[in-house]
């Protein structure tokens, strides 16, 4: 297994006020991977950065960066991690090409015109390097916060929402980014809310809720785990009730019996054997069926389920 390079260990947050943003949050993030934190909104995905960051003060708890301990030896480890943050706040008046370039200097790099070029290129910047960052479209001032971020080329990189509100092209664009990280060995660590991008990019997904680290996985792991899978069979005449060769499926009779609805699967496949098992069945036992529709969870799904689950519950 590679290294450890950031370790939460009992991390708390409460906002004066007393708001639990951080709720003991366990989290080790290992060299090279790619960590999808989903959350909905006001879950604690940006407290939880910001703590690494140094933007936010932990109210209880450990944070280890690259070995050093946040509380007392932060410098060395805030060197090696880069911030993309949701929105740009400063700079507005700056060239592109400087503003990135200053970042540099903010972590006592010394000028590197070339890699900055490069930067830039990689994010398509290079033909606006001379404008103004506020005379740029939203989707290329979020490149700007990116390039800002590479530009002290960290080992660790915060991605906080990256693509929320870009388009579809921008978002693609912004995976391929994220890819060209992955290769070159950065670790990276993103929030988002879509959950297609999880699904996409990240090695392992971590779903927080009032500041609960609710569950952690590699993400085939939590797809084969909490996956299911979803067929509708609908029969040539209606039937009113099931055949006793399907008893043993999780099956029920739906829309006036003119349809069979399998729920069940976890995920491995398994969904999909059984309903080849039951269409044989059917046929088996002299029932016509019309069409089938068989469909698998998505991350997505149980994204919304665990929330749901969640929200069940008494406070
Ligand atoms: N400076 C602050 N003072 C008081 N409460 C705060 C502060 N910053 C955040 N909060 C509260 O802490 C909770 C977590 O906020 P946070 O921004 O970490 O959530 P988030 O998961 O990033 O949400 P979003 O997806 O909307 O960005 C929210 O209820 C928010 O209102």
């Amino acid at each position: 297994m590679s290294e450890a390079i950031l370790e939460l260990d009992g991390l708390s947050k409460v906002y004066p006020g007393g708001l639990k943003a951080l709720d003991d949050v366990n989290l080790t993030i290992r060299k090279g991977e790619i960590f999808a934190l989903l959350g909905p909104n006001g879950a604690g995905k940006t407290t939880l950065i910001g703590a690494v960051c140094g933007l936010v003060r932990p109210t209880s708890g450990t944070i280890r960066a690259f070995g050093h301990d946040l509380a007392t030896d932060w410098r060395k480890a805030r060197a090696r991690i880069g911030l993309v943050p949701q929105e740009l706040s400063t700079d507005m008046f700056e060239p592109v090409q400087r503003a990135v370039a200053y970042s540099r200097g903010l972590f006592g790099l010394a000028p590197d015109p070339a890699r900055i070029e490069e930067i830039l290129r990689s994010l398509s910047l290079w033909d606006k390097k001379d404008e103004r960052i506020m005379a740029l479209s939203g989707g290329m001032k979020r490149r700007v916060l990116i390039a800002k971020a590479l530009a002290h080329e960290p080992d660790l990189l915060f991605l906080d929402e990256p693509t929320a509100g870009v388009d579809v092209e921008l978002r693609k664009g912004m995976w391929a980014i994220i890819d060209q990280m992955r290769a070159k060995g950065v670790t990276v660590i993103l929030t988002t809310h879509y959950i297609e991008e999880a699904e996409e990019m990240a090695d392992r997904v971590g779903i927080i809720r009032k500041g609960q680290l609710i569950m952690v996985d590699e993400k085939e792991a939590m797809m084969a785990r909490l996956g299911r899978t979803e067929a509708h069979i609908s029969l040539a005449s209606p039937l009113s009730e099931l055949p006793p060769a399907l008893a043993q499926y999780p099956i029920e009779l739906e829309e006036g019996g003119t349809s069979l609805c399998y729920r069940g699967g976890d995920g491995t496949g398994r969904g999909k054997a059984e309903v080849a098992d039951i269409t044989k069945a059917l046929i088996g036992s002299g029932i016509d069926y019309k069409g089938i529709d068989v469909r698998e969870s998505s991350l997505e799904d149980i994204f919304v389920s665990l929330l749901g689950e969640e929200e069940e519950q008494p406070a």
